[in-house]
Order: C-alpha cells, then sequence, then structure tokens
C-alpha cells in the first residue's frame, strides 16, 4: 500500500493532451518561482509555506498545556471564530474524531464537547447553544486575525458576558484563551487589558492559510489529536512538494491539471467525498479556493458534494448536466473500521450476492462505479487518496491543497493570497447596521432598498 497522499489524474486524460502539460511545465515552474523567491503577488503572506517546520517548541508547548488544561477542568470548549478563523480545526475534528462525540456519554469520551460559534448570524443557533450550556463548566478560545470581525466579535461579546456571569470576572478570564495578531486589532487590545492567556496567528500567515498555527492547532490539541503527528505529515508533505519539475510534483500536476482543465471550459470543481467526515474539509477547502482564486473575473468554482447520498440529489446532474465541471474525488484507502453486511438465507432484498463483505468494499466499488460513469458522462476526475485517516495524512492534505492553491492562483494570474472582494458586503452591511462612518452609504442603501428613483 501507497504510505503517502496520491494524485492520480488518469481519469481526466482524455479531456486533455499530453502536449497541454507539457506547455504548461515553464508557467508552473515560474509560480514556483515567485512562490518560493518572493516575487509574485500577495508575497508577505507566505508564512504558511514553512509553519510545519517553523512552529517553536515553546508554542507547542504552551498550547499542548492550555488543551490540557482545558480538558481537565472543562466539559465544553467553545470555538468562536468564523472563515479561516473556524474550518480548518472543524474539518480537522470532524475528520479525525468520533462521529457523533459531543454525544457520547461522558465516561466514554476523553475529551470535552467542542461547539463552534461566531460563524453565523443565527439568534436561534445561539439561544440554542446557550441552553446547551446550563450547568456545564466551560472554556472558550476567541479566534480572529483581524481582531474586527463582526460576527465572532459579537459572539465573544455575549459568551465573554455570559462566562463573567458564570465565573465572576477574575475565573472567567482564566478560562478565556485569544488567538489574534501579536499586535494588532481590538481582540488583542481586550486580551491585553483583562489579561487572557493569548496565541499569536503569524503576521505573514493570512486566515485561509492558519490552519497549522494556534488557530487550528489549540482546538485540535483539546480535540485529543496528535498536534505533532499532524505537523509531521505536514513537514513531509512540504518536503516531497518541494520539487519546481512539475512531472515529478504531485501537488503541481494537480494545479496544472486543474489549470488546464478551467482553460477547456471547466469553470466548476466539484471535491467529492465518501465519508461524512470529510464534509468540514470540503467546506476549509472551498475557503481556500475561492477566496485565493475568484478574482478579477476568474476562477474556477469551488463546490462540493457528499457520496453516495448526494448521487442521489445531484448525481442526475453531474451525469448529464451543463459539462462545465469536474470532480476531484477525495477518498482514503482503507477505512480504519468495517462493518460487515449479515447472513439473510431469505434473501428477500436481494442482497445476499452481498452477504460477507464489508461496508469498506461497498464504499469503494460505488467509488469506481460512479467515477467511471461520470468520466463517461464528459466529467474529468482526479483522485486524492490518503492510505489511512490519521493525523498524519490529514496534515499530508492540507499542506497539498495549500500549496496547489498558491501556484494555482499564480497560474491563473491573480493575488492567491488577498480576499478584495468580501469586502464589498462588509461596507454594505456596516452601513445598514448604522455603524458610525457610513452614514451617507447607509442614506443610498436605504433609498435603494425601498426603490427610489
Ligand atoms: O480571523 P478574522 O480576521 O476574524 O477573519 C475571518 C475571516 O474573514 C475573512 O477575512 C473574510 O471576511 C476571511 O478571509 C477570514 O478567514
Amino acid at each position: 500500500m501507497n504510505q503517502t497522499l496520491r494524485f492520480d489524474y488518469s481519469h481526466a486524460c482524455k479531456f486533455f493532451e499530453q502536449t497541454d502539460l507539457d506547455q504548461l511545465a515553464p508557467e508552473v515552474l515560474r509560480s514556483h518561482i515567485q512562490l518560493h523567491q518572493g516575487t509574485g503577488a500577495g508575497s508577505e503572506l507566505r508564512g504558511w509555506l514553512d509553519l510545519p517546520i517553523k512552529c517553536e517548541k515553546s508554542e507547542r508547548e504552551r498550547i499542548v498545556q492550555a488543551a490540557t488544561r482545558i480538558q481537565e477542568n472543562s466539559d465544553v470548549l467553545l470555538v468562536i471564530g468564523i472563515g479561516g478563523s473556524y474550518l480548518g480545526a472543524k474539518a480537522a475534528l470532524e475528520m479525525l474524531g468520533h462521529h457523533f462525540t459531543n454525544l457520547l456519554p461522558a465516561g466514554k469520551r476523553r475529551v470535552p464537547e467542542i461547539y463552534f460559534v461566531g460563524n453565523n448570524i443565527s439568534p436561534v443557533y445561539l439561544a440554542h447553544l446557550l441552553e446547551l450550556l446550563e450547568g456545564k463548566e466551560v472554556s472558550l478560545n476567541v479566534i480572529s486575525k483581524s481582531g474586527t470581525t463582526m460576527e465572532p466579535a459579537i459572539a465573544f461579546r455575549l459568551f465573554r458576558s455570559w462566562m463573567e456571569k458564570k465565573y465572576g470576572r477574575p475565573k472567567a478570564r482564566s478560562r478565556i484563551y485569544a488567538t489574534t495578531d501579536r499586535a494588532k486589532g481590538a481582540l488583542r487590545q481586550l486580551a491585553e487589558s483583562e489579561g487572557y492567556e493569548t496565541f499569536v496567528i503569524p503576521e505573514d500567515v493570512g486566515g485561509r492559510f492558519s490552519i497549522l498555527t494556534p488557530v487550528g492547532l489549540l482546538p485540535i490539541a483539546v480535540g485529543g489529536i496528535d498536534m505533532d503527528e499532524l505537523m509531521q505529515g505536514a513537514a513531509d508533505a512540504r518536503e516531497r512538494f518541494l520539487s519546481p519539475v512539475l512531472a515529478d510534483n504531485p501537488c503541481y500536476q494537480y494545479a496544472a491539471v486543474r489549470n488546464i482543465l478551467y482553460r477547456r471550459g471547466k469553470l466548476i470543481e466539484v471535491l467529492v467525498g465518501y465519508e461524512p467526515r470529510f464534509r468540514f474539509f470540503a467546506e476549509w477547502w472551498k475557503q481556500l479556493f475561492a477566496e485565493s482564486e475568484g478574482k478579477d473575473n476568474k476562477g474556477i468554482f469551488p463546490v462540493s458534494a457528499e457520496y453516495s447520498t448526494d448521487l442521489h440529489s445531484i448525481g442526475q446532474y453531474l451525469q448529464s448536466g451543463t459539462r462545465h465541471l469536474f470532480e476531484t474525488v477525495l477518498t482514503v484507502h482503507k477505512s480504519d473500521v468495517d462493518v460487515t453486511i449479515g447472513d439473510d438465507p431469505a434473501n428477500l432484498d436481494g442482497l445476499q450476492y452481498l452477504s460477507g463483505k464489508g461496508m469498506d468494499f461497498v464504499r469503494q466499488k460505488v467509488l469506481q462505479g460512479a467515477m467511471l460513469a461520470h468520466v463517461d458522462g464528459g466529467v474529468p476526475n482526479l483522485v486524492v487518496e490518503i492510505p489511512r485517516l490519521t493525523a498524519y495524512h490529514f496534515g499530508e492534505l492540507v499542506y497539498f491543497f495549500e500549496k496547489a492553491c498558491a501556484i494555482s492562483g499564480y497560474l491563473l494570474g491573480v493575488n492567491p493570497f488577498d480576499q478584495p472582494g468580501v469586502e464589498a458586503y462588509k461596507a454594505n452591511m456596516f452601513a445598514l447596521l448604522g455603524r458610525p462612518g457610513f452614514e451617507k452609504m447607509k442614506e443610498e442603501l436605504e433609498a435603494r432598498i425601498r426603490g427610489d428613483d
């Protein structure tokens, strides 16, 4: 069995020529140089490249100590954050943890229940979460690089005050951990004035590339995931995906092939998972690629699907709808556990031919069958496979996609490290909410909403 992540584009080959790849090799080399020598756009945000080998031992120890304290004194960890300050940790916990971890009886669960908040604007979500916290010991990790993002800031105001009421201000302080910029932003100021323990998001690492900083690592460690193993997987991937030569670098091949498909009219990439545990990894991946590439009126639109359930809903479109998409199948070679299909000689359900077979066998066959059908239907398929679902391979996956994304952005001719488009809705939102300084804009927007000429 292959011991590392494997990328396979053989099911996409009939949709382009080998010469397309050959011709792209010099552009890939140029993108590699831009990334590694810092000559490309957004070069001040390349700190993630070396995170797997740069995270200081003392910082890791502090994360482990904080995580152990939280595990010992809390039933619940609340993690406040949105986008890159949320999705990475959520992806790791979902992918590597127990499916129903928060529902396991305390005796069977080794770690606190972990709930994410500040990632939506639903009053119902907040109210229900508050109900759930009744009678529980709680710690809180608030995460925001800018320290000014509205959704987490509102949630933090609410839960900080809840914690202060429950524990009194001094004790609440010892249960609040802030992950933010070293010096800038409202959260940094607040954390310092209150004396919270803080963790730093390096200045040269953007939100969506921050999973291997304390942004991801603290909640991941609280969830009982081996942080060192995860970082080792990322560190080994860093070595493995270092070659500037396209033929030798699977990570660059992924970037190149998706770029070729895009140039050939495949405008949508569907990240397909066969494990419900991949759902939030796909959410993390979507932010990574959408914010990195979707600009200057360009970019592949990243979406995700969960098979086999989605084969019974959007499967029809995938097979026979508009041919403007390709799939990237994210899969694991072998499940850690298997469940055997039982014997039933009466065979009223007609399933006796599967008697004695494992669900993992079924999963593999559905995957192969759907892939071949979709390829026959005109959908190129790429495959990213890891041997097992472990922290090590999670780290590998993260690094593979982050680096492919950066190279992909340079191949596309955009700055992969900014996200100016996200600001447009924010300005409207602030104006409509009545933030000081936005008065004129508020008037104009309200006139448009009323339908005035
Ligand atoms: O960590 P912060 O600064 O709160 O930002 C959260 C998210 O919001 C964005 O800035 C977009 O609004 C993302 O890029 C980022 O991951």
